[in-house]
């Protein structure tokens, strides 16, 4: 289990992590999600003891990263896969941390296959390694120690498609068997196939978090209903739309209107204008992404007043599953072996 309470990191002036508190458990797959310098690996290298919290605090399994003994054995990292001697083959680095954690060497084998890495592969210098083959050597080198608690930042980055897919299944079959996964992301469509949780993140500070469904009803119950409708004579459907005071836009094709659908089939019924095309616009997760984290996407996104209605800058929302869950499980980091 992570937990992370009222951490806060300033440089100077600048906030780049603002009163963040979550937590992970073990068996879910948590999404940590946010646009660029949103805060992501600054919360990630507080968690591992690379940069200190100017103020709160973060545990794993109820300890500080650094009063770990033998951290590798408990929480597998993966921040930067290219920070590894360039010089070193990637069979030597699986090695080098191996040894250091005190694992039997065959254990450097078993996680080459896990991670589809060939012996010759295996021979060759990290320079010489392609994005997606570091990749996939950072994760080896995170699950080496046989972990209960990945933290693992951008993972699927530099990874090809199928890559991608296979990095699903092995976090998701992780977590089943018990593990506890942080990931991190700035696109949504690469977490919200894989998290069971999901923290939106935005200038340092969590403006959501909640499982899928949860955040989309949330994001339906804050949103105005749309419709996009297309009639025999759009035209005169407009103006009878206008007319009942509902705001229309023409395009092309379509109009758009913010109405439900049943009104606006009603107002056609009225007028005996034959309808082609109606349906709801349903906002998706990216909307929500889009619209929570606006103040700090950097290109083409609407100014944004702060989070819509029903949803908490700071604390978790009310029902926010992890409340009141903060005590590590019993007998950790003690209980023998990582899920495999
Ligand atoms: N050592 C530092 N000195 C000054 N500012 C820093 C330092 N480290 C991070 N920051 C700032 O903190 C903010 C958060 O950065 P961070 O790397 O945590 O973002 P991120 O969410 O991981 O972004 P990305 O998705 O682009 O990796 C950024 O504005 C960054 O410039």
């Amino acid at each position: 289990m992570i937990t992370v309470e009222g951490l806060t990191r300033t440089y100077g002036d600048f906030v780049a992590v603002d009163d963040v508190s979550f937590a992970c458990q073990p068996g879910r797959v948590t999404g940590f999600l946010g646009p660029n310098g949103a805060g992501k690996t600054t919360t990630m290298r507080i968690l591992v003891g690379l940069t200190a919290a100017s103020r709160g605090r973060a545990t794993i399994g109820g300890h500080l990263y650094r009063d770990l003994p033998n951290p590798g054995r408990h929480v597998g990292v993966l921040l930067d896969a290219s920070a590894q001697h360039g010089g070193r083959t990637g069979r030597e680095i699986l090695t080098i941390g191996a040894t250091a954690m005190g694992l039997p060497m065959s254990r450097v084998d078993e996680m080459l296959h896990l991670v589809s890495l060939s012996p010759d592969e295996a021979g060759r210098r990290l320079r010489n390694y392609s994005l997606g083959m570091k990749q996939r050597l950072g994760i080896a080198h995170a699950l080496l120690g046989d972990p209960r608690v990945l933290i693992l930042d951008e993972p699927a980055n530099g990874l090809d498609p199928a890559g991608i897919r296979w990095m699903r299944g092995l976090l998701k079959g992780y977590a089943d068997r018990g593990g506890t996964v942080l990931l991190s992301s700035h696109l949504l469509h690469e977490v919200e196939q894989i998290a069971d949780e999901m923290i939106l993140i935005g200038r340092g500070r969590i403006v959501a978090r909640g499982d899928k469904k949860t955040l989309m009803e949330s994001q339906k119950a804050t949103r105005r209903a749309t419709t996009t409708v297309v009639s025999l004579d759009n035209d005169r459907l407009a103006a009878a739309l206008r007319a009942k005071g509902l705001e229309v836009t023409p395009g092309p094709e379509a109009l758009t209107v913010v109405a439900e659908a049943v009104e606006v089939g009603r107002v056609a019924a009225d007028q005996q204008v034959v309808l082609v095309d109606l349906r709801s616009v349903e906002g998706g997760l990216e909307d929500l992404f889009l619209e929570l984290t606006s103040t700090t996407q950097r290109e083409g996104f609407p100014p944004h007043q702060g989070p819509p209605p029903g949803y908490q800058q700071q604390g978790p929302p009310a029902g926010y599953p992890y409340q009141g869950q903060q005590a590590p499980p019993p007998g950790y980091p003690q209980q023998p072996g990582a899920p495999r």
